[in-house]
């Protein structure tokens, strides 16, 4: 097995003083190549400010972070925004997808970002919808599709770059249960099939267990 991503010791303290909130105290969390880790821990134990440092959208306070043996910590703000849009997909509960823009020219968006031309990417944009059962939506504005359908969306944009590493924060919270399970579901089958490491945050127990691992954050630690 290769290790793709290896955190030492992150600690996050938000504010400062006596009004400073110590969210992670030594989180140490090791994820290797198509591995898929879920994370779970009761709210505000602070899941969703753990997947913002492994995704550099945030800085922990303390600690290391490697990916493939790197030191992401040493980057230029440049080269992180690099590395994630080639290396990381994102899926949130909000998808943060634009509403007025097509699912399809959504799903290009981060190849484009990335300064891949259109015609470079719209074949595979176009098999991505297929593979999350949304052919038939592909020119319609995101505005305008269902919860399931705008997740579906967003599970494919977070693909199109061919990303090493999946971050997907409560990608199922905001929707009911058979919509969520049916993203789940893409999310588990395609992340397998691409041997893609996955670690989802998420509160729903049920899908927790159909990943490989689920480690619980409890007291600013990830348990096993
Ligand atoms: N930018 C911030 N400034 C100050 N405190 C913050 C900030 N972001 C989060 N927090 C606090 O850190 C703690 C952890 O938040 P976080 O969102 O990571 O928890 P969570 O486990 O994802 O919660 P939930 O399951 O409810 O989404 C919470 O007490 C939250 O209020």
């Amino acid at each position: 097995m290769t290790i793709l991503l290896q955190t030492r010791d992150l600690t996050k303290v938000y504010g400062s003083g006596g009004n400073s909130l110590q969210v992670l105290k030594g989180v140490n969390l090791t994820v290797q190549a198509g591995e898929m880790i879920a994370i779970v821990g009761a709210s505000g134990s602070g899941k969703t400010t753990l997947l913002q440092i492994l995704g550099t959208l945030d800085t922990p306070s303390g600690g290391e972070i490697y990916y493939e043996g790197e030191k992401l910590l040493d980057k230029s703000a440049n080269e992180l925004a690099r590395f994630r849009n080639s290396s990381i997909g994102f899926m949130f509960q909000f998808h943060h997808l634009l509403p007025d823009f097509t699912a399809l020219e959504n799903v290009m968006m981060p190849a484009l970002i990335g300064g891949i031309r259109p015609k470079a990417i719209v074949a595979s944009a176009l098999d991505l919808l297929a593979q999350v059962e949304l052919s038939h939506r592909a020119n319609h504005k995101v505005g305008e599709l269902s919860g399931g359908e705008q997740q579906r969306t967003a599970l494919a944009r977070a693909l199109v770059m061919n990303p090493t590493l999946l971050l997907a924060d409560e990608p199922t919270g905001n929707l009911d249960s058979r919509s969520g399970d049916i993203v789940f579901s893409l999310l588990h089958r395609l992340s397998r099939n691409r041997n893609l490491a996955t670690v989802l945050v998420t509160h729903n127990t049920r899908l927790a267990e159909q990943m490989d691992f689920c480690r619980t954050l409890k007291d600013g630690l990830l348990n096993s």
